[in-house]
Order: structure tokens, then C-alpha cells, then sequence
């Protein structure tokens, strides 16, 4: 398969620089009209592909609310990641997966292995356990095709705490993230599979010259980033940057029109990342 990197520049120049994710809250299903149960997150999930499928570069399934309703809600995302593929959407599944070398083995065969039901195009991994715990999911997604999405710094106010601690030699923990990630791209033509994770909240972002690879930016809208502040984080990196909207698009549903309308928007408002 085509590496991922080169397919997300490839969607990214076709449908444009967003990510819209599918985030089944309880309240978002509670104004949808729907139950929350294994049938409202089957109909919130039938509309997002709808909407998205067709239209956005990324859709970003938020694995812990299907996760939340046992089996039954992992067959329904099993059947929204094939049917955002089938749609020509690429999918990367937000689980947020890390633990020790032979744990994190399973994990990467779970999202990034062909035979999986749930393989997906990328996934998203902690690197808290060590970068190196990573290297299942960096291996696999490399002989696969796939990427792998590392959190660097995050865009919840808690994160700094780890995140900007100071190692042995003066660089922050999430330098250090984005410095790792960017050894795995160092042979990419194009853009790298190895992708970081940079909240659009924060007030500075790691240096990211280095990295030749994709930057996923949540944290806009809902959480208060803005797009201002995906173009001051991204500097020169416009080219690589793939902000995340969840909520902010999903307010506007059920109507598949109305969700189609306001991503659009969004896109017009992140229009300066392309040039
Ligand atoms: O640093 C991070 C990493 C991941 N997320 C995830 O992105 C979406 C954001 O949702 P909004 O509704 O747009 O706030 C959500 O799935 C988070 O788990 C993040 O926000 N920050």
C-alpha cells in the first residue's frame, strides 16, 4: 500500500486540511434525538458517515465512546470505520493506545494490521510508557501502509504537567516525542507516517522543523483554539498540519446537510493552511 503519509497529503490536497471527528456523546445523541444506546450510536454513526465520508480528508472515530456500550458498540465501529473507508475518507482511529513492547504488539495488530476488523488508516498512541514501547505500532504501520499519531502535547490543561518537564539535557518531554517521531520519518519521501499530536490550545508549540511528518492539531472550537492559533502553532508547517474539530462540527447535526455546511466553513476558515 501506499505509504500514509503520501495518501493524507493526497486527501488533504483533494477535500482539504481537516479532521473532523465522530464523537458520540451522550448529549450529543441526547440532542440528535437519538437513544443513548447501541441504536442511537448506530444512527449517529450511519449520519456521520453520510456527511463525511464523501467529503472530509480524515475522520477521526473517538474509540472510548463505541468502547463504552461493550461488544455491541465495537461492532458498530468496526462497521463505521469500513463504511468511512469504503467512502474514501481515510480513518484514524483515536485510541490513544500505549503500554509495555508485548502489550503494545496486540494493540498495533488491533488497529494497523490488514487482517484486523478494525484496522483502520492511522492510530493515535501514548508514548508514556517510553518512545520505545512504540516500536510494535511504528513497525506494523510501516509494513502496512499505515501511520501511527504520537501525542507530543496534548491540548488539555493537565498535560503540561508531564509534557514540559525538562529531561538530561534540557529539552522538554514533548520535544523529545516530536524528536523520536522524527527519527522514524528521516527516509520518508514526502511527508513521514509518523505523525505528532500538538493541542491547539497550547501557547507554544515544540519545534517541529524537524519532524517531516504530520501534525494533528485538536482542540479547536469546543475546547477554545481557534484557527489563529492552529496558523501561530503551525509556523512554517502549514503544509503538515491537520486541525481536529469534533464537537464544533457535530453541534450541527443530525442533519447531514447542516454537518456537511458547517464543515465547508471550517475548511474556508483553515483555507490558509494549502498555500
Ligand atoms: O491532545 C488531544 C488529543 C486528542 N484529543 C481528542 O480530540 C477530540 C477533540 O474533540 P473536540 O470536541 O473538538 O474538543 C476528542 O476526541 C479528544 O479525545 C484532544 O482533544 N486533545
Amino acid at each position: 500500500m501506499t505509504p500514509f503519509g503520501q495518501r493524507l497529503a493526497d486527501a488533504l490536497d483533494r477535500r482539504g486540511p481537516l479532521c473532523v471527528g465522530i464523537d458520540p456523546h451522550p448529549g450529543l445523541l441526547t440532542a440528535w434525538g437519538l437513544g443513548v444506546d447501541v441504536d442511537g450510536l448506530t444512527r449517529f454513526s450511519e449520519l456521520c458517515v453520510e456527511a463525511f465520508g464523501t467529503t472530509v480528508a480524515v475522520v477521526k472515530p473517538q474509540v472510548a465512546f463505541f468502547e463504552a456500550f461493550g461488544s455491541a458498540g465495537l461492532a458498530v465501529l468496526e462497521r463505521t470505520i469500513a463504511a468511512l473507508t469504503e467512502a474514501g475518507a481515510l480513518v484514524l482511529a483515536d485510541a490513544k493506545r500505549g503500554d509495555i513492547g508485548s502489550t503494545m504488539d496486540a494493540y498495533a495488530r488491533t488497529w494497523l494490521s490488514d487482517g484486523s476488523p478494525l484496522r483502520s488508516d492511522a492510530v493515535t498512541v501514548s508514548p508514556y510508557l517510553g518512545f520505545g514501547s512504540l516500536a510494535p505500532a511504528l513497525d506494523l504501520a510501516a509494513g502496512t501502509g499505515r501511520g501511527v499519531f504520537v501525542l507530543a502535547a496534548t491540548s488539555n490543561p493537565e498535560g503540561a504537567q508531564v509534557q514540559t518537564a525538562r529531561v538530561a539535557d534540557g529539552r522538554s518531554v514533548a520535544q523529545v516525542v516530536v524528536d523520536e517521531a522524527a527519527a522514524r520519518n528521516a527516509d520518508a519521501v514526502g511527508l513521514g507516517s509518523v505523525g505528532v499530536v500538538v493541542g491547539a490550545t497550547l501557547a507554544e508549540a515544540p519545534d517541529l522543523s524537524g519532524l517531516h511528518g504530520p501534525i494533528l492539531m485538536p482542540g479547536v472550537g469546543a475546547q477554545g483554539g481557534t484557527a489563529e492559533d492552529v496558523r501561530r502553532l503551525a509556523g512554517d508547517h502549514l503544509r503538515a498540519v491537520v486541525p481536529n474539530v469534533s464537537r464544533d462540527v457535530l453541534r450541527h447535526g443530525p442533519s447531514v446537510t447542516e454537518l456537511r455546511a458547517a464543515v465547508a466553513r471550517t475548511v474556508e476558515g483553515f483555507a490558509f493552511l494549502q498555500n
